[in-house]
C-alpha cells in the first residue's frame, strides 16, 4: 500500500463506502461524541485549579462590615470617655501587642477602634479569646485586612482619627522562608495602603507603627542604636520591616504625615504568640518534648533583648502620647512633619539557654534541650538595644527582667490552657 491511499477522497466527490466499514465509522463517531460530551461536563463541573502557591492565603475570611447597626458599633468605640482622650484606629488588635494597647489605651479613656484579619498564622481560638477581652473592656474589632481600601475609607468616613497605631503585620523570623509573599503582602502592600488611606484623610492622624530589632541584621556592634546601619538584614520579614521604614519616611516627606516607627525587641508575656520561642518552649516541656536550643557557630550562646509586654505597651503610649500632628490635609502637605524612629528593648540580653533554665523552675519540669547550631533560617545570634533616645524623647523605661515576666506569662499559659480560660485574668 503506496502513502497515496491514505489522501481523502476527491473534493466535490462523492464516495459510497462499503456497509461494514460505514458501520465502524458511525461506530467511532457515536464515542468520540459521547468522549467528548463527558469531557466538556467535566470542565463545566470541575472546581478551578488550585493556587500555584504552595501555601494557602492566611486570609481567607471574607470581610464582615457594613449597616447601620455596624456603624453605631464603629462610633462607639471609637469615642474617647476622657476630655482630650485620643480617638485611635489600632491595626491587629487581636494580635499579642495589639490586644494590650487597646486595652490600655481604653483603660485610661481613649476612644479605640481595632481592625484585624483573624488569619491562621496561629491558633485563630487565641485571636478570639483576646477578642473576647477586648469587647469587655469596650474595643469593638472591625474584622477585616489592611489591604481593603474599601474598608479602611469607610472606617476614616465615619470616625475621625487622631491616631493610628498599626501593629497589623506578618510577624516571625523563621516563617518568611515557607511563606515569603504573605510578609509582602502584609508588611509591604498592607502598610502602603495603610499610609495611602491616611494621607488623603482630612485631617491625616499621626500614625505610629511597629518596626523590628530584626532591621539590625547582621550587625555586631552593640548595643543596637538607631544611627547604626541597617542594610544587611538576615531574613525577609527583617528587609520587610527595614522596607516599611523607607516607605514610612517618603509618606512623611511628601505628605506630611507623622510617622514613628517603633523597632521591638523580642516581646514577651501573658496572652503571647505561641510561634515564638518562650511560648512553643513551655508547651513542649510540659508535655516532655525535646526542644532544640540554638547555639552560635562558636558554640556560644544565642541571645535576646527580651522586653516584657507591660513595659512595650508603655512605650507605645508614650510615642503616641508625644506624636505631633501630621501636617498635611486631603493628600496636600502644608509642611514638614514629625519622622522618628526609637528601639523598644530591654536592655539586658539574656542567653537562649538561660530563658530554658527560667522556664525550667518555674514550670518545675526539667526541659529535653537538644543543642544545635543556629541553622541559616533568618535568625540572627544576639539583640541588645540602646534605648536612650526612647528614654530622654518618650519617657520609655522598662522595668521587668525575664524572670518576672515568664512568670507572669507561665502563671497565664498555666490557667488559659488548663481550661479555665473564662477565669484567667486579664
Ligand atoms: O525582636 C524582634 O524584632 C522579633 O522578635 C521575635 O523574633 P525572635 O527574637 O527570633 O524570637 P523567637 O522566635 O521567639 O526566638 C527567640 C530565640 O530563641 C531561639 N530559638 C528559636 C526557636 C527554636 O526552636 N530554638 C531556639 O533556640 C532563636 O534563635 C532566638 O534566639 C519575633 O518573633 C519577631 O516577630 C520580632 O520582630
Amino acid at each position: 500500500m503506496s502513502h497515496l491511499d491514505d489522501l481523502p477522497p476527491t473534493p466535490g466527490k462523492y464516495k459510497v463506502l462499503p456497509y461494514h466499514r460505514y458501520l465502524r465509522l458511525s461506530k467511532l463517531t457515536l464515542w468520540a461524541s459521547l468522549f467528548l460530551a463527558l469531557f466538556l461536563f467535566y470542565l463545566v463541573l470541575s472546581p478551578p485549579p488550585p493556587s500555584p502557591s504552595r501555601h494557602r492565603s492566611l486570609n481567607d475570611s471574607s470581610a464582615k462590615y457594613g449597616g447601620s447597626h455596624w456603624e453605631k458599633q464603629v462610633r462607639k468605640s471609637a469615642r474617647p470617655r476622657s476630655p482630650g482622650g485620643l480617638t485611635v484606629l489600632v491595626t491587629g488588635a487581636a494580635g499579642f501587642v495589639g490586644t494590650h494597647v487597646s486595652i490600655a489605651l481604653r483603660k485610661r479613656g481613649d476612644g479605640v477602634l481595632g481592625l484585624d484579619n483573624f488569619n491562621r498564622y496561629y491558633d485563630p481560638k487565641l485571636k478570639r479569646a483576646r477578642q473576647g477581652l477586648l469587647e469587655r473592656s469596650g474595643v469593638f474589632v472591625v474584622e477585616g485586612d489592611i489591604n481593603d481600601a474599601v474598608l479602611l475609607r469607610k472606617l476614616y468616613d465615619v470616625v475621625l482619627f487622631t491616631h493610628v497605631m498599626h501593629l497589623a503585620a506578618q510577624a516571625g523570623v523563621r516563617y518568611a522562608m515557607q511563606n515569603p509573599g504573605s510578609y509582602v503582602n502584609s508588611n509591604i502592600a498592607g502598610f502602603v495602603n495603610l499610609l495611602e488611606v491616611s494621607k488623603a484623610a482630612s485631617p491625616q492622624p499621626a500614625v505610629v507603627w511597629a518596626s523590628s530589632s530584626s532591621v539590625y541584621g547582621l550587625n555586631s556592634k552593640v548595643p543596637f542604636s538607631e544611627r547604626d546601619r541597617t542594610d544587611h538584614p538576615a531574613s525577609l520579614y527583617a528587609a520587610t520591616k527595614k522596607a516599611g521604614e523607607g516607605i514610612a519616611h517618603t509618606y512623611n516627606h511628601i505628605y506630611g504625615l507623622s510617622l514613628t516607627g517603633l523597632r521591638f525587641f523580642t516581646v514577651y508575656g501573658p496572652w503571647g504568640r505561641p510561634d515564638m520561642a518562650y511560648f512553643f518552649f513551655t508547651k513542649d516541656i510540659l508535655k516532655g518534648k525535646t526542644i532544640t536550643v540554638f547555639e552560635s557557630p562558636d558554640k556560644g550562646s544565642v541571645a535576646r533583648d527580651f522586653t516584657y509586654i507591660d513595659d512595650i505597651v508603655k512605650g507605645c503610649l508614650g510615642a503616641l502620647d508625644t506624636a505631633e500632628k501630621s501636617t498635611g490635609s486631603g493628600g496636600k502637605k502644608k509642611g514638614p512633619a514629625m519622622f522618628r524612629i526609637y528601639n523598644l528593648g530591654n536592655t539586658s540580653p539574656v542567653p537562649v539557654t538561660k530563658l530554658v533554665t527560667i522556664l525550667e523552675k518555674l514550670l518545675k519540669m526539667k526541659a529535653k534541650r537538644k543543642v544545635m547550631p543556629l541553622p541559616r533560617n533568618g535568625d540572627v545570634e544576639f539583640t541588645h538595644a540602646n534605648i536612650t533616645l526612647a528614654q530622654t524623647e518618650i519617657g520609655y523605661k522598662p522595668e521587668v527582667d525575664l524572670e518576672t515576666g515568664l512568670k507572669k506569662f507561665v502563671k497565664w499559659y498555666l490557667g488559659f490552657y488548663s481550661g479555665s480560660k473564662k477565669k484567667s485574668s486579664w
